[in-house]
């Protein structure tokens, strides 16, 4: 490896990308804005890709706007003419969805590959004679989160449809950007993996993809590793995430039942070095496009190797996430004398995380619909896409809410984010999640 390390030049071709959503978009402007090298991003969805060549990108992401802005038109493109684009490209991103399967074999566990196969399709289709190569092949990555093992199959359809003495080398590159934060992360990435085939052709294809990385990511924070490594390191990582958000969900409603204080438990065991602060935030459950599916698909990986206990191990963490969202819908009705028929609730933020509009599997939708169930009057705001909508919360004028509202007044704070003894004394009944209990604060008061 260290050979083709020194010896072998930077890429320097273009760049081509399938897929133009969340990860896609803002990964490819990132790498069209470091590199200057010329970056393609393609869809099948005109709609996205007319947005994304609009005033009004179909994300929203803070700072992702001005990235765009710098290099759409120069070297970063969107466009619908997939073949013409992977044509020209010899390294490929494939940045398309894959959720979790709604029929037949491992059905809502294992993967969906229907747009990941199609994908692949499509780039054997505009692999012609002539095609743009680097030293011979071309290189196909894989930013989808995927199961193990998807690149072989990959390898195998792209190299069975493809015109003879053309070669592909398959690497997995996860990513492990997050919303709300993508264009931070993709700045300043903590580690970008690489994970190919540990042959002469793979190294080199490992090498040309950190050369692209390396115009702005340091050397030592480019990680690689066989393929299988990569691919399991992704679904693994968005495990652990949220297995620590299930255990500190967990234990907020222990916290409610003795008295004590989910925010004081989180910071002080969050202070030893061995467990870290980060994720440690009680709230109504992880939402998000990528934790259950990922778990689900982790899962069903374990028991397709017959490892029936460590699947059970993880998907009690998928059991604890939808728990704490059915019982915060609960502890609104109990807290509010059990009924909240006809009662009008107002929900403050939809999306499944701050600095986002999107609602994918968001803990909102389950707790509305809780509420829904019992006849409460619902309606729901969200400062959602655009930046100066974005308001915070926590300084709205509560007391003249106060005064609006039919008595006693009650708030359910469920990412425990307001100030609970400024509200006191205002007069509202506040509820966070892990707090003692208001309807005891008031009895034993
Ligand atoms: N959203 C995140 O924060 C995030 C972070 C890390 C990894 N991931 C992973 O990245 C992948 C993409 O996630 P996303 O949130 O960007 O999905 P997305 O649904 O926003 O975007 C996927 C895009 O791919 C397009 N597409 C599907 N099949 C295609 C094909 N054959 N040809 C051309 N375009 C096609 C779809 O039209 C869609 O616009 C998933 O595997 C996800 O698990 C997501
Ligand atoms: O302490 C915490 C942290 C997060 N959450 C919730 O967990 C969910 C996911 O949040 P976050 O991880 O910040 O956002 P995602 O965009 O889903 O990012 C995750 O999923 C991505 C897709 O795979 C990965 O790339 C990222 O590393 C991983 O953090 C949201 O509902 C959050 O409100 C909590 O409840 N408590």
């Amino acid at each position: 490896m260290r050979e083709v390390e020194e010896n072998q030049p930077p890429y320097t071709g273009k760049i081509c990308c399938i897929g133009a959503g969340y990860v896609g978009g803002p990964t490819m402007a990132m790498v069209a804005l470091k590199t200057g090298l010329t970056v393609t991003v393609v869809d099948l969805n005109k709609q996205r890709i007319d947005a994304w060549n609009s005033d009004r990108l179909p994300i929203y992401e803070p700072g992702l706007e001005e990235v765009v802005k710098q290099t759409r038109g120069k070297n970063l493109f969107f466009s619908t003419d997939v073949e013409a684009a992977v044509r020209d490209a010899a390294i490929i991103f494939v940045s398309v969805n894959t959720p979790t399967k709604e029929y037949g074999f491992g059905k809502g566990r294992a993967a969906d590959l229907t747009y990941w196969e199609g994908a692949a399709r499509s780039i054997s289709k505009a692999t012609v004679p002539g095609s743009a190569l680097f030293q011979g092949f071309k290189i196909v990555v894989e930013k989808s989160t995927v199961p193990v093992s998807t690149a072989d199959a990959m390898t195998c359809v792209l190299q069975e449809n493809c015109p003879a003495g053309v070669h592909f080398q398959v690497l997995s590159n996860p990513e492990f950007l997050a919303e709300g934060t993508a264009i931070a992360d993709l700045t300043q990435p903590d580690r970008v993996l690489i994970g190919g085939s540990m042959s002469k052709e793979g190294i080199m294809a490992i090498e040309a993809l950190a050369s692209v990385y390396a115009h702005w990511v340091p050397r030592e924070r480019i990680v690689k590793s066989n393929v299988w490594s990569a691919e399991l390191s992704k679904l693994v990582a968005n495990a652990f995430l949220a297995q620590r958000i299930s255990s500190v969900n967990a234990l907020s409603e222990l916290c409610e039942a003795t008295g004590a204080d989910i925010d004081h438990v989180a910071s002080a065991i969050g202070s030893d070095p061995g467990i870290g602060p980060k994720f440690l935030k009680c709230g109504p459950g992880f939402g998000g496009s990528c934790f259950q599916k990922d778990i689900l698909n982790l899962v069903y990986l374990c028991q397709s190797a017959g490892l029936t206990d460590v699947a059970e191990y993880w998907l009690q963490v998928i059991r604890m996430n939808d728990h704490q969202k059915r019982r915060f819908g609960k502890l609104i009705v109990d807290t509010m004398f059990n009924t909240i028929n006809d009662k009008k609730i107002a929900v403050l933020g939809f999306a499944f995380k701050a600095d986002t509009g999107d609602t994918r599997e968001s803990p909102a939708i389950d707790i509305c619909g809780t509420m829904l169930n019992e006849n409460a009057k619902v309606t729901v705001f969200d400062p959602e896409v655009t930046e100066d909508q974005v308001l915070q919360f926590r300084d709205l004028d509560y007391r003249r809410i106060f005064d609006t509202m039919c008595k006693p007044a009650f708030i359910f704070d469920g990412r425990n984010i307001l100030d609970h003894d400024q509200l006191q004394s205002i007069g509202f009944r506040i509820q966070g999640l892990g707090k003692p209990k208001t309807l005891e604060i008031v009895s034993g008061s």
